[in-house]
């Protein structure tokens, strides 16, 4: 099967996540945690920096590594790194994306996340 390797990043503010809701293609109207997939020669880091800035407009610093989640999608197996985050600079500028919005723990369970994603709430809410 297909293998696909991206990173995510967690951005955190007072307490609160930032989600983003997909604008285009198989996943549209899911949400997910923004990031993308790791090119050649990149470190993760590096990737997440890239991809934040070309996604969001926006420079983050990586603060802490959370989890790697593994998963199976019907045509491609998912290994995704996720990443606690924070904003250095910018303003979250959405030019992908079509929706956005800051959620606390308690509002994490609240929106339709892609199926990965689900196990990586769950380890922000603590249930892990
Ligand atoms: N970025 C991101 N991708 C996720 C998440 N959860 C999840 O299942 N995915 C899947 C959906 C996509 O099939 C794949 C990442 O693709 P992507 O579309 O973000 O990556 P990309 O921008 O580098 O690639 P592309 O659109 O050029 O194909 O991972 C998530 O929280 N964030």
């Amino acid at each position: 099967m297909k293998q696909i390797e991206v990173v995510a990043a967690i951005i955190c503010r007072e307490g609160k996540y930032f989600a983003t809701q997909r604008g285009y293609g198989e996943f549209k109207d899911c949400w997910e945690f923004p990031g993308g997939k790791i090119e050649a020669g990149e470190s993760r880091e590096e990737a997440l920096k890239r991809e934040i800035r070309e996604e969001l407009d926006t420079e983050i610093s990586v603060d802490t590594f959370l989890t790697t989640v593994e998963c199976d999608y019907p045509a491609f197996h998912l290994t995704m790194h996720c990443f606690l985050c924070s904003v250095r600079s910018g303003h979250l500028v959405l030019k992908e994306h079509e929706n956005a919005t800051w959620l606390n723990r308690e509002e994490l369970g609240s929106v339709d996340w892609l199926p990965a994603d689900v196990e990586v709430v769950k380890e922000l809410v603590g249930e892990k």
